[in-house]
């Protein structure tokens, strides 16, 4: 329905990009774009509960909409204001968001044994009902952002999901999750699989409602092995762009551009090249001139990857990061699309924010 229902796009130049086609200048957006760092996001927040946000479908709209009013004409996505833990509060745990803190589970999973583990096991759950506040938000964004640019739905990855069940909120050392991992490595992939299979619905359905590129977050992959990344991350990473093409065509809906970021993974570059995702999003642990040969040789876009603290060093860092990736990423005319290698952090300027982008213009050829 989508096409159909809301206005044209007037900037396709992300999308095009994603799908592989010379565009005039790289596109750019960054992970996190609406946030904390923002004033108006606080103001627009109020005093209101972070998931009561993501709940009401004006006001993540409205926080959706703000880093694009803000950078009018600099940027070229928006991506739905929400967060990756409505997934396992659709699962039925609890997550609370803790000033300060981040997200805490009361009731993290233990073990298998435990009742919890059985009970999520066995539940049905039905993210088309569940998650369905999420769709109406993106609905109203795309009617709201009318064809200003496109948008982006996500979720979190299988891995970074189980991460967040078992150790209860963010963690240094991940015993939990190695725990899991290593000791209850069978009942970890069940667990692991059913979350995937949520994923490729939750995203389906964020297509219907109006995604138009679809990015899945794999933000603890850093934390493994390459060899327990292959076991407990890849194949999941795999079953969802595996899956969702598939889903999408069941429904009647065509095919969006799917963007894989896994955080820390950078000896995974090639095996990430030779799945279905069209864009692989890097963090700044990569080369941009040999991620980028990487990438081409296997046909695919690339995503990236200003190191975010690049942020704090005012505007000759900026500048000397962004040159870097404008060399490395092939002058940005092809295959690459320009962001940090992870979210904007809470204490960014965002006039420094808005330098970043104007360098990418400038730099990469076309001044504005
Ligand atoms: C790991 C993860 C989470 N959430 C997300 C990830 C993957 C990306 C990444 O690795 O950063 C994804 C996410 N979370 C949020 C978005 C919104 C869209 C956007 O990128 O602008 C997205 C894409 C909003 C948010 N999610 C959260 C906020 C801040 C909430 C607040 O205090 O107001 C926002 C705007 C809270 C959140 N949510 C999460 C954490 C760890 C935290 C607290 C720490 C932090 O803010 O960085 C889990």
């Amino acid at each position: 329905m989508s096409d159909l229902y809301f206005k044209p796009l007037q900037n396709d130049l992300l999308l095009r990009t994603a799908r592989g086609e010379k565009v005039s200048r790289p596109p750019c957006w960054v992970m996190r774009q609406a946030g904390r760092y923002l004033p108006e996001y606080h103001k627009a927040k109020g005093n209101r509960d972070f998931f009561e946000c993501c709940r009401d479908p004006e006001i993540a709209s409205e926080i959706t909409l703000q880093p694009i009013d803000r950078y009018e004409g600099l940027i070229d996505a928006a991506i739905i204001f929400s967060d990756i833990l409505v997934i396992p509060q659709a699962m039925g745990m609890e997550v609370i968001m803790v000033d300060g803190k981040g997200p805490v589970f009361p009731e993290p999973l233990h073990t298998p044994e435990d009742k919890q583990y059985v009970e999520i096991m066995e539940r049905e759950v039905d993210v088309k009902e569940t998650l369905g506040y999420v769709y109406a938000a993106i609905t109203l964004t795309r009617k709201k952002l009318n064809g200003r640019v496109p948008l982006f739905g996500f979720c979190g990855a299988p891995f970074t999901l189980l991460c967040y069940m078992v150790e209860g909120g963010g963690s240094r050392t991940f015993q939990q999750t190695k725990t899991w991992i290593y000791k209850y490595n069978a009942e970890s992939k069940k667990m692991l699989q059913k979350i995937a299979e949520l994923c490729v619905e939750y995203l389906a359905q964020q297509v219907i409602a109006g995604a138009q590129i679809v990015q899945v977050f794999d933000s603890w992959a850093g934390e493994l092995s390459p060899a327990s990344f292959k076991d407990v991350a890849f194949s999941y990473l795999k079953y969802i762009c595996d899956h969702l093409p598939k889903r999408l065509k069941e429904l009647g809906e065509e095919k969006v551009p799917m963007v894989v970021f896994a955080k820390g993974a950078w000896y995974a570059l090639e095996d990430l090249c030779q799945t279905k995702y069209d864009v692989i999003g890097l963090d700044w642990l990569h080369d941009p001139s040999s991620a980028y040969k990487v990438a081409q040789k296997y046909g695919k876009v690339v995503q990236g990857n200003a190191d975010p603290g690049v942020m704090y060093g005012g505007h000759e860092a900026i500048t000397t990061s962004v040159k870097g990736m404008v060399d490395g990423f092939g002058g940005g005319k092809q295959g690459w699309i320009a962001n940090l290698g992870h979210g904007v952090t809470p204490g960014v300027k965002p006039d420094d924010l808005k330098f970043f982008f104007q360098e990418i213009h400038r730099l990469s050829g076309i001044a504005t």
